[in-house]
């Protein structure tokens, strides 16, 4: 069957809601809920079809694009291949021209059913928040690691990786526990570095596989949440293979961490996270050397957002 190539958008408020349409009676899958979008024509470029159709339905000119997800899918009645953009800057009022209904959503908690069925893991990296923070315990101890985790979470911190290779095995297993609860009880989700086992018995969300097992990992570990470390495009492809739910790729920048790895820049970046592996890539956070004031620059890339050990805390 031949592919159809599609441009989606997520058309995100300030509040952090986005907007979903609801297919018309005519088309198919009606009543489905789908993000607004359509198929990209002749001679038109993802982001040119994506600004044609968005003011084709809705009415509103896209100011900005950033590219975020592709996926495919095998429909009865077509193989779609969608590009997915997020968009947070428009301008006009939204009204609408195709769909049988409009809805704001919000991440994580949608309320409408149903979904066309490509878009399942188009709305778990949706409720990805943009920050990742890693621990570094082991450099500045456990105890001013713990102060600064309670610290951010409070701060509204949402997604965490307890990385601590280098902490003493009775330590590690203490502090991994112990940061578990204090996530939880906040309402994050956290995952451990490397070592399913421990994550398992501390409750973790999820594993943070290192490149290195992610190249000899056959089958996805069976957990809620599973990440990976890339360092080049056949990692993507490889992570994306294992279904992992998001990736961190880098280092954009040398680190302290990796000294004398020199990094990747933005531009080798955002080409090899939108090159095309024949498999869409995870959802991806920039790393190395990065700071939240990064996130703008990121996601211009194509990034899903940024992980940081140093800045995080
Ligand atoms: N707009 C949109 N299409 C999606 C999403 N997810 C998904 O699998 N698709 C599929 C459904 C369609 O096969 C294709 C979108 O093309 P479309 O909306 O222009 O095409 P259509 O077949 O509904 O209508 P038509 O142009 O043939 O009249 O991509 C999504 O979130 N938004």
């Amino acid at each position: 069957m031949k592919i159809t190539h599609v441009a989606t958008a997520v058309i995100e408020r300030a509040d952090g809601q986005f907007l979903l349409g609801q297919r018309a009676a005519d088309t198919f899958y009606p009543g489905y809920w789908e993000f607004p979008g359509g198929k990209i024509e002749p001679g038109e470029t993802a982001r040119g079809a994506l600004v044609r159709e968005l003011q084709e339905e809705l009415g509103i000119e896209v100011l900005r694009a950033d590219p975020w997800l592709r996926r495919e899918h095998v429909y009865e009645h077509a193989h779609v291949y969608l590009n997915f953009f997020r968009v947070r800057a428009w301008q006009g009022e939204i009204s609408n021209r195709v769909h049988s209904a409009l809805t704001w959503q919000t991440p994580g908690a949608p309320t409408v059913q149903p979904m066309l069925p490509a878009n399942a893991p188009v709305l778990a990296a949706l409720a990805l928040p943009a920050f990742y923070a890693i621990t570094h315990a082991n450099e500045i101890g456990i105890a001013a690691q713990n102060e600064a985790l309670d610290h951010a979470l409070k701060n509204g911190l949402k997604l965490v990786q307890l990385r601590e290779p280098m902490l003493a095995p009775r330590q590690r297993e203490a502090f991994v526990h112990a940061a578990v609860k204090r996530c939880h009880t906040a309402g994050a989700r956290v995952l451990v570095n490397s070592d399913p086992l421990l994550a398992l018995a501390a409750g973790a969300d999820g594993v943070h596989l290192t490149s290195a097992q992610l190249a000899t990992c056959l089958t996805r570990p069976e957990f809620p949440l599973v990440a990976a470390s890339c360092h080049s495009p056949a990692e993507l492809m490889r992570a994306a293979q294992l279904k992992c739910d998001f990736v961190v790729y880098g280092p954009i920048r040398e680190t302290v961490t990796h000294p004398g790895r020199a990094g990747l820049g933005w531009e080798t970046f955002a080409t090899e996270i939108n090159s095309n592996l024949g498999v869409p890539p995870a959802p991806t956070f920039a790393l190395g050397g990065l700071s939240p004031h990064d996130l703008d620059t990121a996601r211009a890339c194509g990034a899903h957002g940024i992980a940081a050990i140093r800045s995080a805390w």
